[in-house]
């Protein structure tokens, strides 16, 4: 467990978007840190109000307010990190040195070790199934962290879903499958729902069967460790109906889509680096 307690600014959020709530809301649900421990900055008003409202945490339009904290998520866009680490000036307040854990895609630990001088710094990369506990997480560990740091990163991350470490060489890849997955289920979610409408299904019907075919088939990988080919097998007889759909999708293409789709979230993650 990571911080409980009360006065203690126990956990600072640079930017109060979707993931920061996806995974502050897990940890205040799982009582991993009190809602009075944790400082979110955000810069628009009525988000502030929401994050104040909706889970009782204290909100500020000052960055550097955060910093206080023994721990910062950093979860601002990698666009604007340039500008929100000129504004902290953090050469004039070298006193201020909390383990900065940072989900931004594509920006390495090099990166945010010049930016966060002397601060010791954890790149993560999680998924947005964190608003519903189910998130995959990737961690990987910059040059200054103690073991006390990382279990902190490790219980923030834990409480939101799976988590692996990885050498951060590993965390575009992972960027490319699990970071931007999601989409790309929720898209195949979408065309097997259009595909049911297509052929007759009510919407509404067509839709709770493509979630339930996914979540079903995911969790029959995962419980058994069967080998996706041999499930793919198991399903298809011979001269059969699902050989006819395998089929189709072989000649759309759909394999090759899904591993160009890694490929190129995988290489906008390194430009995104540079
Ligand atoms: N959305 C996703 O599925 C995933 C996103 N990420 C990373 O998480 C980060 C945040 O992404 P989202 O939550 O989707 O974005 P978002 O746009 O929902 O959240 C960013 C928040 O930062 C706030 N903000 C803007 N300027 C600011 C400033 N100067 N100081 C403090 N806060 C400021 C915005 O008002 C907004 O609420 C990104 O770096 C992204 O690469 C990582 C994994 C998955
Ligand atoms: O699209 C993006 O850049 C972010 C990072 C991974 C998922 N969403």
């Amino acid at each position: 467990m990571a911080k409980e307690s009360g006065n203690n600014l126990a956990l600072g959020v640079i930017g109060g978007g979707v993931m920061a709530e996806a995974i502050v809301s897990c940890l205040i649900a799982q009582k991993v840190y009190a809602a009075d421990s944790i400082l979110v900055s955000e810069p628009q008003e009525k988000r502030r109000e929401f994050w104040q409202q909706q889970y009782g945490v204290g909100v500020t339009d000052e960055n550097l307010a955060v910093m206080n904290a023994e721990t910062v998520l950093l979860a601002i866009k990698p666009q604007i990190l340039e500008s929100v680490v000129t504004a902290l000036d953090l050469a004039t307040h070298q006193e201020l040195s909390p383990l900065i854990v940072s989900i931004l895609a594509g920006v390495t630990l090099e990166s945010l070790e010049s930016a966060f001088a002397g601060c010791p710094v954890i790149r993560v990369m999680p998924n947005t199934p964190a608003t519903v506990g189910a998130a995959m997480s990737a961690i990987a560990l910059g040059t200054d962290v103690s073991s006390q740091q990382i279990q902190i990163a490790t219980d923030i991350f834990a409480a939101v879903g799976e988590v692996v470490t990885v050498p951060e060489s590993l965390i575009d890849g992972v960027t490319g499958l699990s970071g931007s997955g999601p989409a790309y289920v929720a898209l195949m979610v979408e065309a097997l729902a259009d595909g049911g409408v297509a052929v007759g299904l009510p919407r509404a019907i067509a839709q709770k069967l493509a979630i339930q075919t996914l979540l079903g088939t995911a969790k029959l990988l995962q419980e058994s460790g069967m080998h996706p080919a041999v499930l793919k097998d198991r399903v298809s007889s011979p001269g059969g109906t699902t050989i006819a759909g395998v089929a189709a999708l072989e000649k759309g293409g759909f394999r090759a889509a899904v591993m160009e789709a890694v490929k190129a979230s995988y290489q906008r993650s390194q430009e995104l680096g540079k």
